[in-house]
C-alpha cells in the first residue's frame, strides 16, 4: 500500500513495518563515477524496502532535483522515500517522510510541519531520548551505532543491551543502524528490532544489487517471527489449524500447530469430532516449545475442560506471550465445538492469560449473559469481559446486519474498527482467520490496535477475493495477496 494512501496512524504504522526490514541510506562517497540514481536502482532491485536520501554537501536546487529523481525510482518499486534531516526538501518533493537526528529540528516541530500522514524517523541513543521522541510524534527510531562504523564520523557506539532496552521501552518500531554488514548482522539475532539501516554495506559494495539481496536474506532469517495455533483440525481446510497456518504464512510469520481435536467437517457442517487426549495435546505443546519458541499463540477450538487445563498449564509453564484466545463455541454451520460445561474453564483458565479474546456476537452474549442489539450493547458487554478477566476484548461484528464494524475494548476504553460489509456468503473460518492474523502481527511486534487493524485488512481482502467452494458457506482465499485462483 502506498504510504500516501494512509487513512490513519494505524494503517500508516502497518505500512511502515513492511518498509523497515532493509533500510538503505545513500552515501555518494562510495560510488565513484556511478550516478546515485543508478546505485539506488540496483539497491531496489536487490530488495531494499526503504530508501533514505542523505546529502550533506549539495546546494538546495541540486538536492531537490536528486530527491525528485530518487523518489520517482522508489515509488516505481513501491518503496517509501525518506529525506534525511532537510524537511524543506522533503516537503518540496512530497517525500514519504523525514529522518532527523537529536541535533536537528525538534521532533514536535518536525511533526507539525510534516502533518500526521508523513513518516517521521528520529535517531536515539538512550531510552530517555527514545521515549521522548515517541511521545513527540516519531513513527520509528534509528538506534545506533550498534557496530563500529566508517559511514559517520564520531558516531559513538551503543551496547546491544541498550538497544534491547530501547526496543522494550517503546511501542514504535526500532531500526538498528551503524556498521551493520552481512558478517555481523547475525549478532542482532536476539534483539527486537524491526529492521536494519545500512549504508556502506550496500553502497560501497562492488555489486550493490547482490549485496542488498544477501542482506535481505540474512535479515529475513533474523526477523522471521513464529506463531503457534492450538486449535481443531477442519478437514475442509477453511477453519481451524488449516486456516490458521495459511493465514500465518500469508501474514509473513512461520506457523506451528498443536491439534486439540479432529473434525470431519466441510462447508455444510460437522459430521464428527474426535478430541485429542490431554496427554497427547501436552506432548504436542512440549515438542513445539522445546524447539521453536512461538512469538505469539492463538487458541481456537479447545473443546473440553481437560484440554483447556492442559493448554493453560503449558502456556503458564512456558510463559508464552502474545496470546490470542478465540472462544470458539459454535461453528458457522451450527455445530457445537465446545462442551457446554467447558465455558467456565475457558473463562477462568484461558481468559486471564490472554492478551486478547475475540468473541463473535453470539459468543459475547453467551459469555456475559447480556443480549446484544446494537453498538452500545457491544460496548457494555466488552467492558464487562475486560473488567472481569483483565484481558483486552475484540467483539467481532461479522454478524451485524449492515456493517462489519469490530469493537476493540482495552484499558483505554473502546476503539471501533470500521468494516465495510463484503457481499459474500462464503464466510467459513472468518473468526479463525482473523484471530490467527492478529497473532501473526503481534508476533511481528505490532501494537494491539495495529495488529487488529492489519488483521482486519487481511481478512477483508480474503473475503473480497470471492473464493466459491463447497455446497455451503465456503472458505476464504487466504492466499489472496500471493496468488489468484483461476
Ligand atoms: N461479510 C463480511 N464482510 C466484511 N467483514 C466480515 C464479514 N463477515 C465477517 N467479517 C469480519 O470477519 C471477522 C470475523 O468476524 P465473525 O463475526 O465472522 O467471527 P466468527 O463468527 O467467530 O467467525 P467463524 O464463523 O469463523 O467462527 C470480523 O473482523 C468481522 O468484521
Ligand atoms: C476446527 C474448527 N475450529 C473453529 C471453527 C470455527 O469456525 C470451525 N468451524 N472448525
Ligand atoms: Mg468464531
Amino acid at each position: 500500500m502506498s504510504l500516501s494512501l494512509c487513512q490513519n496512524n494505524i494503517t500508516k504504522a502497518c505500512a511502515l513495518r513492511k518498509a523497515l526490514p532493509l533500510y538503505a541510506i545513500t552515501d555518494r562517497r562510495w560510488l565513484g563515477d556511478k550516478p546515485l540514481a543508478q546505485a539506488v536502482k540496483e539497491a531496489l532491485l536487490g530488495g531494499v524496502t526503504m530508501i533514505q536520501l542523505r546529502e550533506k554537501n549539495l546546494d538546495t536546487d541540486c538536492f531537490l532535483q536528486e530527491a525528485q529523481r530518487i523518489k520517482a525510482l522508489c515509488h516505481a518499486f513501491n518503496v517509501p522515500f525518506i529525506v534525511n534531516d532537510n524537511i524543506g526538501i522533503a516537503l518540496a518533493c512530497d517525500a514519504d517522510g523525514v529522518h532527523i537526528g537529536q541535533q536537528d529540528m525538534a521532533v514536535k516541530e518536525a511533526r507539525a510541519l510534516l502533518g500526521p500522514n508523513k513518516i517521521l524517523g528520529v535517531s536515539a541513543k538512550t531510552t530517555a531520548q527514545a521515549l521522548a521522541a515517541e511521545n513527540d510524534g516519531a513513527d520509528y527510531l534509528g538506534v545506533g551505532a550498534v557496530f563500529p562504523t566508517d559511514s559517520k564520523a564520531n558516531a559513538s557506539e551503543i551496547s546491544h543491551n541498550e538497544l534491547q532496552r530501547i526496543c522494550a521501552a517503546v511501542s514504535i518500531p526500532v531500526v538498528a543502524i551503524g556498521g551493520i554488514n552481512e558478517k555481523n548482522i547475525s549478532k542482532l539475532q536476539h534483539s527486537s528490532i524491526s529492521g536494519a539501516a545500512v549504508i556502506s554495506a550496500i553502497f560501497a559494495a562492488p555489486d550493490i544489487r547482490a549485496a542488498a539481496t544477501r542482506l535481505r536474506q540474512r535479515l529475513s532469517a533474523l526477523l522471521t517471527k513464529t506463531a503457534l495455533t492450538i486449535a481443531g483440525s477442519d478437514a475442509s481446510g477453511g477453519a481451524g489449524i488449516q486456516a490458521d497456518l495459511k493465514t500465518m504464512l500469508a501474514c509473513g510469520v512461520y506457523g506451528m500447530s498443536a491439534i486439540t481435536a479432529l473434525t470431519a467437517q466441510n462447508t455444510t457442517g460437522v459430521a464428527g469430532v474426535s478430541p485429542s487426549t490431554p496427554d497427547f495435546l501436552s506432548a504436542q505443546l512440549d515438542s513445539i516449545f522445546d524447539d521453536i519458541f512461538p512469538d505469539a499463540v492463538k487458541t481456537g477450538m479447545v473443546f473440553s475442560t481437560p484440554l483447556i487445563a492442559v493448554i493453560a498449564g503449558r502456556l503458564r509453564h512456558y510463559q508464552a506471550k502474545n496470546i490470542v484466545v478465540d472462544p470458539v463455541m459454535i461453528a458457522t454451520s451450527g455445530a457445537h465445538l465446545l462442551s457446554t460445561d467447558a465455558i467456565t474453564a475457558l473463562k477462568e483458565q484461558l481468559f486471564p492469560l490472554a492478551t486478547l479474546i475475540t468473541p463473535n456476537l453470539k459468543e459475547t452474549e453467551a459469555l456475559t449473559g447480556l443480549s446484544i442489539a446494537n453498538k452500545a450493547d457491544m460496548e457494555t458487554a466488552a467492558r464487562k469481559l475486560q473488567a472481569a478477566y483483565g484481558c483486552n476484548v475484540l467483539c467481532k461484528g461479522g454478524h451485524r446486519p449492515t456493517d462489519a464494524d469490530d469493537l476493540l475494548y482495552t484499558a483505554d476504553g473502546p476503539l471501533w474498527l470500521p468494516g465495510r460489509r463484503v457481499d459474500n456468503p462464503n464466510t467459513h473460518g472468518t473468526g479463525c482467520t482473523l484471530s490467527a492474523a492478529i497473532a501473526a502481527h503481534l508476533a511481528k511486534g505490532y501494537s494491539l490496535p495495529q495488529a487488529v487493524q492489519a488483521a482486519k485488512d487481511y481478512l477483508t481482502g480474503a473475503l473480497t477475493a470471492g473464493l466459491n467452494l463447497g455446497h455451503g458457506a465456503g472458505p476464504l482465499h487466504h492466499g489472496w495477496q500471493l496468488c489468484k485462483f483461476p
